[in-house]
């Protein structure tokens, strides 16, 4: 029996374009596209900075784990995390066993091109933003692996060819498994 595609969740590093390719390929799926900052956000009433700041990484953590176990949980979306979703073991569990796991793979400099003039995220308002995506790079590539059953390296690829690539990915991996990857027809 052909199943359902199950929801898409996106991991990856900052800036490997988690938020911008989850929409467009929420889109081509007819899917509804969650971002977990921002869901985070809309719980909290306050932006990720100000979470860090009033809270810390550690409050900001809690409200993360919270906040992936219940999108996980919601049927046949597509879901951006936030790239340090993978820090917590629970975290993993959820996002491995609940749906398809996609690792968007940007190298250090695709990230430092892509996170340089923005300001909302507050690991990276430092002095030396290299050197602590190179840090968080390391800690979490294995990880972003450990749950990924697709791994699509970005760096070059303009985020509409992405998603085409992202859609063929996903119908590879859904016959191997017997998971029908076409958009439902109304
Ligand atoms: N494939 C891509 N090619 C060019 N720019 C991209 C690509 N993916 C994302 N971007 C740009 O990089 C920045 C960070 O992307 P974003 O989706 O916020 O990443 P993430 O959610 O993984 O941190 C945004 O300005 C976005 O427009
Ligand atoms: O890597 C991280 O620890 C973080 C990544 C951010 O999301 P993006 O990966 O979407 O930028 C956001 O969750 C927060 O600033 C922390
Ligand atoms: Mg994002």
């Amino acid at each position: 029996m052909v199943e359902e595609l199950p929801s898409v969740f996106l991991v990856g590093p900052m800036g490997a374009g988690k938020t911008t390719i989850g929409r467009l390929l929420a889109k081509q799926l007819g899917r509804t596209f969650v971002d977990s900052d921002w869901y985070i956000e809309s719980q909290t009433g306050a932006d990720i900075a100000w979470i860090f700041a009033k809270e810390g990484e550690a409050g900001f953590r809690e409200r993360e784990t919270r906040a992936i176990d219940e999108l996980t949980q919601q049927p046949q979306i597509v879901l951006a995390t936030g790239g340090g979703a993978v820090m917590a073991a629970e975290n993993r569990e959820y996002l491995k066993h609940r749906g398809i796991v996609i690792y968007l793979n940007a190298p250090v400099d695709v990230q430092m091109a892509r996170t340089a003039k923005d300001k909302s995220r507050p690991l990276l308002q430092q002095p030396n933003p290299r050197k602590i995506l190179q840090g968080l790079y390391s800690a979490r590539d294995p990880l972003y692996r450990q749950v990924a059953h697709i791994i699509m390296p970005t760096g070059h690829t303009y985020p509409r060819h992405m998603v085409n690539q992202l859609l063929q990915q996903l119908n590879t991996f859904c016959a191997s498994t017997s998971i029908s990857a076409e958009p439902e027809k109304d």
